[in-house]
């Protein structure tokens, strides 16, 4: 049976009364089920969030939600106005995962992979788990370099912190072309550059790529969510939009069910 991680990246939405209905909803819906241990689940809402979210899982003895960090500053303390640093989201207690690197970073924020690659490092030396964001254009795409955009955006990492540094920690295939379009990336193709990717990391360890977590995001939805969780070398799903309603959510939760191994 193939570990699954499913986290809710809500970037720059939702509010603390939103925050406490989606937690009573899904901690409710959780503590019906029986609790599989190979499924993971964390929501990634905007920073100011995360101590909020962590007192309501903590008021509801939650023991099945984590948290994860949708980003963090390349800095530990000093004069750098308006960033959160990983010694402060790591005195949150239920923080389990930063994500570097997230497309939206990239473009937006002009992060280079020279600085995600430090980021990375960073989360690892703290103890928290890197989900590294990699992914192609769609121009990229078709000029036939998603791998090779894909093996650049890892080899930065490779270079700084070596290849052990992929032991316990998550890369995310996103491609850019499918985030927020309605349009998922095809199994076929996901499944081409995910297993793309853990060959790649099977060079360097092979014992390292196979306990590798790759989650696929990218439009992925409660319609489309059986299938893709169902493609062989997807563990898991980085959600955006169907994440920020908690009905969808849970629906997304339940294809992990439905899976057929
Ligand atoms: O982090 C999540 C991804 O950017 C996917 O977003 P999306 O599900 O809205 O396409």
């Amino acid at each position: 049976m193939k570990k699954l991680l499913i986290i809710g990246n809500w970037k720059l939405n939702n509010n603390k009364k939103i925050i406490l209905d989606f937690c009573k909803k899904l901690n409710s819906y959780l503590s019906t089920i029986n609790y599989d241990h190979h499924l993971k689940i964390s929501i990634a809402p905007p920073i100011l969030h995360l101590e909020t979210f962590n007192l309501i899982l903590q008021q509801l003895h939650n023991n099945h939600i984590s948290l994860t960090a949708q980003n963090i500053d390349v800095n530990i303390l000093g004069s750098f106005t308006g960033e959160t640093s990983i010694s402060m989201l790591q005195e949150i207690e239920n923080i389990k995962y930063v994500i570097v690197g997230h497309s939206e970073r990239r473009i937006h924020h002009n992060e280079t992979k020279e600085l995600i690659a430090k980021k990375f490092k960073l989360v690892k030396s703290f103890k928290l788990i890197p989900i590294l964001c990699i992914g192609e254009t769609k121009e990229e795409k078709n000029a036939n370099k998603a791998q090779k955009i894909c093996k650049e955006q890892i080899d930065t990492i490779i270079q700084l912190v070596g290849y052990q540094a992929f032991d316990k920690a998550i890369i995310a295939y996103e491609p850019i072309w499918a985030i927020g379009s309605n349009q998922s990336a095809s199994t076929n193709y996901i499944q081409y550059m995910h297993q793309f990717i853990r060959h790649y990391i099977s060079r360097y360890d092979i014992n390292i790529s196979k306990k590798l977590i790759i989650q696929y995001g990218g439009s992925v939805n409660k319609k489309n969510a059986l299938e893709i969780l169902s493609v062989k070398d997807v563990n898991g799903v980085l959600i955006g939009n169907s994440s920020l309603d908690c009905d969808q959510f849970i629906d997304i939760i339940k294809c992990t069910k439905l899976i057929k191994y």
